[in-house]
């Protein structure tokens, strides 16, 4: 099994080519239900969204939005939150209404019920239309680490060192980093109707690269998106360098 890519020479490119799908999603006149990440890899994709929704008219009015992942451990409003970060560049910006944009609530005393009604809406909102992913380093998705299992669903998660590290550079300081997230599952994840995953840099490649041409494992939790029937890989040159050519 292997999973459909497109090579783009840069990022703004590859991003434009995410926000093109984006479009046609939101442009069908129907309640579309869109899968956000976060991250660095997506901004670009957000800025073009954000630009057509001012110059062309784009509409969200009939969008509602789901995220893949949300930290613990951070206050309400925090710079870094997931939250924070969508409505500045996003939903602040554009005609979405706010009261239809989930992300999950890491400030309800349980965290592990609040992660099982945040699946409930998901299933209940009849299902995501396109949903955009970037990807670890370590081949992660939302925040499902290697390890996760296929049938995972939305629940509290333990970062891995790799991922706390890597995130550090969002921080003050390291000890700021959280440990924790609520984090959609695998099986939450392929549910949607189109995955679209955009991966960017050299320090993708690896990572990449195991999620297209390798083994459908555990250790590369992309490697999933291989038994999807609509997933989708747009990446950048860089990103692309480890991929065994003749398999595209
Ligand atoms: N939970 C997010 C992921 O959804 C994201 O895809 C990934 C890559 O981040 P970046 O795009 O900054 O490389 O790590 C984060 O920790």
């Amino acid at each position: 099994m292997s999973i459909a890519y497109s090579v783009y020479p840069d990022h703004q490119t590859a991003s434009e080519r995410v926000a093109d799908l984006f479009t046609n999603v939101l442009s069908s006149g129907s309640p579309t239900v869109l899968g956000l990440a976060t991250g660095s890899t997506p901004l670009q994709v957000y800025g073009e969204l954000c630009r057509r929704h001012r110059n062309d008219g784009l509409s969200f009015s009939q969008a509602s939005s789901f995220n893949l992942d949300e930290y613990l451990g951070l206050e309400s409003g925090h710079p870094q939150s997931y939250r924070h970060f969508m409505r500045e560049h996003l939903f602040d910006h554009v005609d979405i209404d706010l009261a239809r944009t989930h992300l999950p609530d890491v400030h309800a005393d349980d965290a592990q019920s609040a992660s099982d009604e945040y699946e409930r809406q998901l299933q209940q909102s009849g299902g995501v239309d396109l949903q955009l992913l970037g990807i670890g380093t370590n081949g992660h998705i939302g925040f499902n680490e290697p390890g996760t299992k296929k049938d995972s669903l939305t629940r509290v998660v333990d970062l891995a060192p790799s991922t706390i590290d890597s995130n550090q550079r969002f921080f003050e300081s390291p000890d700021q980093v959280p440990r924790q997230a609520i984090t959609m599952g695998i099986a939450s994840i392929m549910r949607a109707k189109q995955i679209v995953l955009l991966a960017t840099g050299q320090a993708k490649a690896a990572a990449v690269a195991g999620a297209i041409q390798g083994p459908i494992s555990a250790d590369n939790p992309a490697s999933y998106l291989q038994s999807h029937p609509h997933v989708h890989f747009v990446l950048d040159e860089s990103a692309a360098s480890e991929l065994k050519p003749g398999d595209d």
